[in-house]
């Protein structure tokens, strides 16, 4: 995702660190606590401009978003549409999912979208990729039993090396759809690459993963 220098992007995230939570870790096994209730979170990772958290979060008033971004000039931008759209039921984290493990406890979690995910095509950034072991170790780490990874991407490359990759680390592929919008999904709610490519005719590719903990898979 493209992005510009916003000079007021620190002050801007000083002045919202419960939109945008400061110091993250030290809620490590205590987001409910956040939110103010034990309903369930779902995280999503790279959430870009913050359509999908958004819109999500509102179809979807008992459940608790959390969006994490590494890019501080694109979360500035996610956390005014939170602020406008009011929504209580989303945090945004301005973090690397690197540290996945750092911010959420064991079980923590009931469900990870990762949505347009960058592809790292070049074989020697496989490492980089969101479906590369190491994360799924995490996510498989933080996610409660039977807890949900739904990917959408308009990338087949990733899209093939993320079922393999799944599949290779013990998770359960339970959906694989080759073009989300053909199917006229009404609860699918679209994120900002999502538009873009669906506007170009591009079809986009879903799976939806169940997750046994590490050892029981
Ligand atoms: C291609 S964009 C897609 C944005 C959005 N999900 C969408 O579909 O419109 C990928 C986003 O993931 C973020 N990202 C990439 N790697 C990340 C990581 N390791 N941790 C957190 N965010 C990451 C990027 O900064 C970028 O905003």
């Amino acid at each position: 995702m493209r992005q510009r220098h916003k000079p007021w992007a620190d002050d801007f995230l000083q002045e919202h660190p419960d939109t945008v939570i400061s110091n993250p870790v030290s809620y490590r096994g205590r987001w409910k606590d956040v939110f103010a209730n034990d309903a369930p979170i779902h995280l999503e990772i790279g959430t870009g401009k913050g359509q999908f958290i958004v819109e999500m979060a509102k179809q979807y008033p008992n459940i608790n978003f959390i969006g994490i971004e590494v890019a501080k000039s694109i979360i500035v931008t996610a956390a005014q549409k939170v602020l406008v759209s009011e929504q209580l039921n989303i945090r945004l984290l301005h973090v690397d999912a690197e540290r996945l493990t750092e911010l959420f406890a064991k079980d923590e979690l009931t469900k990870i979208c990762l949505n347009f995910s960058d592809p790292w095509p070049k074989n020697r950034h496989e490492k980089r990729r969101l479906t590369y072991y190491t994360f799924l170790d995490k996510y498989k780490e933080v996610l409660r039993p039977n807890g949900e990874i739904i990917l959408k991407t308009d990338n087949m490359g990733l899209f093939e090396y993320s079922l393999a990759s799944f599949s290779q680390n013990g998770m359960r592929i339970e959906e694989v759809n080759l073009d989300l919008h053909e199917a006229d999904d009404s609860t699918n709610r679209m994120t900002e690459y999502e538009e873009k490519f669906t506007a170009k005719g591009q079809p986009i590719y879903r799976c939806r993963i169940t997750c046994n903990h590490k050892g029981n898979s």
